[in-house]
C-alpha cells in the first residue's frame, strides 16, 4: 500500500536529476524536432542511446519529456512511460501496440465510451475481436479467455458508473493464461493505487484529468513493466505518437501539486456525498468509499484514498426533472470531462445502451458529479437549490 509520506516526497523530487533540469527548479521546455550533432561520433552515440534519454530527435523526446516520464514510471511504478497527445491516444496506443488481426480481447463492460467505440469501429476493423466482461466478473473471466485471447483490459472504477474491480484476482487469472493486463488508471491516478503491485503489465492516465489538474491540457502516459515497455516505446514511436513539450510542462506542473489537490478533493467529494446520502431523492451513492458502490471492498483494499469524481443515483426524474436540476447551477458547470479545479455535473442518459455483458435500470437517472476546490457549503447549497428546481 502506499506510503503517503513518502510519496509527498517523491512528487516533490521526482524527475528533477540536473541533468535535465540544467539546475532551475521546473524542467525547461525543449522544443525540438532537429537535434544537431558535432561528430559522426556524437551521432551514433546519440542514436545508440536514443531510448535511454539522451537526444537524438524530436519525437524521441527532449529533457522536458524525459524528466516528466520518469517521475510518471516512478509514481505508478513502472518501467518506462510513453506519452501521447491524450488519454485516449495512450489507449488506443497501448492497444495496437500489442494487439493484431485474429486476436481477442477482453474488455471491461463499464469502459469510458470513446474506448468502446474504438474497439468496435477501428479494433474490429483490424480483425480484433472484442469481448466485454462483467466488472465484477472476479475469477469468471476465466471462462471468457480463448486460445487467442491477448489483452485483458480493466477500468477501476468506471468513470461514469463506478465500479471496482478486483483487479488482482484478474491479473492473476490472465497471467495464468499468458494475457496482457491494461489498466485505465486515471481515477486513482500515480498515487492512489498502485497497480504494478496488483499485477497490472501496462498502466494508462489520461493526464488530462488531476494529473494536469487544471483543465487546460490534454495529454495521456501509458507505463510498462520490464517485459512490456520496450514493445510499447517502440510500437508507440513508430505510430509517431508524441507530446508537446509545452502541455508536457504544463502536466509536470500539476503533477507537483496532485497530491495536495486530491486530498482537498476527497474531503469535500465526502462531505457532499454525505449529504447526498440524506436527500430522499438519491437512490444510491455510487462512490468508492462507499458501500452502495459496486466493489467497494476492492476500493478498501486496493486504493489509498478517493477523489473527487463519483456518481448517484436518483429514485425517478423524467429528462426534463433531470435538466432542471443541472441546469442554472452556480458552481456546478456542466461538461465532459474532470479532474480540474472546478466542479461539473453531468445527467447522463443511454448507459443501458453502452452495456454488452451487464444491465443497467435506465429507468433511474444518473448524475455524475466532479468535486472541485470550492467550498463544499456552497456545492450542497447549489445542490439544494438544484433538487428544489427538480422536485
Ligand atoms: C477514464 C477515462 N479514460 C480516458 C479518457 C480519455 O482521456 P482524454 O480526454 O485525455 O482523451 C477519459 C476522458 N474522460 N472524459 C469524460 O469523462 C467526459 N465524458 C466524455 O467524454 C463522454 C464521452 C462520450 C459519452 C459519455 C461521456 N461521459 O463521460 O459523459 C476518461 O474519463
Amino acid at each position: 500500500m502506499t506510503d503517503k509520506h513518502h510519496q509527498a516526497t517523491q512528487i516533490v523530487s521526482l524527475g528533477r536529476d540536473k541533468k535535465w533540469t540544467k539546475g532551475v527548479i521546473n524542467p525547461p521546455v525543449f522544443r525540438a524536432s532537429t537535434i544537431v550533432f558535432e561528430t559522426m561520433d556524437e551521432m551514433r552515440h546519440a542514436a545508440k542511446n536514443k531510448t535511454n534519454g539522451e537526444m537524438f530527435y524530436g519525437r524521441r523526446g527532449t529533457p522536458t519529456h524525459f524528466s516528466f516520464q520518469a517521475a510518471i514510471a516512478e509514481l505508478e511504478g513502472g518501467v518506462g512511460t510513453a506519452l501521447y497527445p491524450s488519454g485516449a491516444a495512450a489507449i488506443s496506443a497501448a492497444l495496437l501496440s500489442f494487439l493484431k488481426a485474429g486476436d481477442h480481447l477482453l474488455m471491461v463492460d463499464s469502459v469510458y465510451e470513446p474506448t468502446r467505440d474504438l474497439c468496435t469501429h477501428i479494433l474490429g476493423g483490424f480483425g480484433i475481436e472484442t469481448t466485454y466482461y462483467d466488472p465484477l466478473i472476479g475469477a469468471g473471466i476465466r471462462d471468457l479467455i480463448r486460445p487467442n485471447t491477448k489483452v485483458l483490459f480493466l477500468e477501476s472504477p468506471g468513470s461514469i458508473t463506478m465500479e471496482v474491480q478486483d483487479v488482482p484476482t484478474l491479473c492473476r487469472i490472465a497471467h495464468e493464461h499468458g494475457l496482457i493486463t491494461m489498466l485505465d488508471n486515471t481515477w486513482a491516478s500515480p498515487i492512489n493505487s498502485k497497480p504494478f503491485e496488483m499485477g497490472i503489465d501496462i498502466s494508462i492516465q489520461a493526464a488530462t484529468k488531476y494529473i494536469v489538474g487544471h483543465s487546460d491540457v490534454m495529454i495521456g502516459t501509458a507505463t510498462a513493466n520490464e517485459k512490456y515497455w520496450p514493445q510499447l516505446r517502440e510500437h508507440s514511436y513508430l505510430m509517431g505518437q508524441t507530446t508537446s513539450p509545452d502541455d508536457v510542462y504544463l502536466a509536470a506542473r500539476g503533477l507537483r501539486t496532485l497530491g495536495v489537490r486530491m486530498a482537498q478533493h476527497e474531503k469535500n467529494a465526502l462531505q457532499v456525498a454525505n449529504w447526498l446520502k440524506t436527500r430522499p431523492e438519491v437512490d444510491h451513492l455510487r462512490h468508492p468509499a462507499f458501500d452502495t458502490c459496486p466493489g467497494h471492498e476492492f476500493f478498501k483494499r486496493d486504493f489509498s484514498a478517493s477523489n473527487g469524481l463519483f456518481s448517484f443515483v436518483l429514485k425517478q426524474g423524467d429528462a426534463d426533472a433531470v435538466t432542471a436540476l443541472v441546469e442554472n447551477m452556480s458552481h456546478f458547470k456542466m461538461g465532459f470531462s474532470w479532474g480540474g479545479y472546478e466542479s461539473l455535473i453531468l445527467g447522463i442518459f443511454g448507459i443501458d445502451k453502452i452495456r454488452s455483458a451487464t444491465k443497467w435500470d435506465a429507468s433511474k437517472p444518473l448524475i455524475r458529479l466532479h468535486i472541485g476546490l470550492e467550498d463544499p457549503a456552497d456545492l450542497i447549497a447549489d445542490l439544494s437549490a438544484g433538487f428544489e428546481r427538480f422536485n
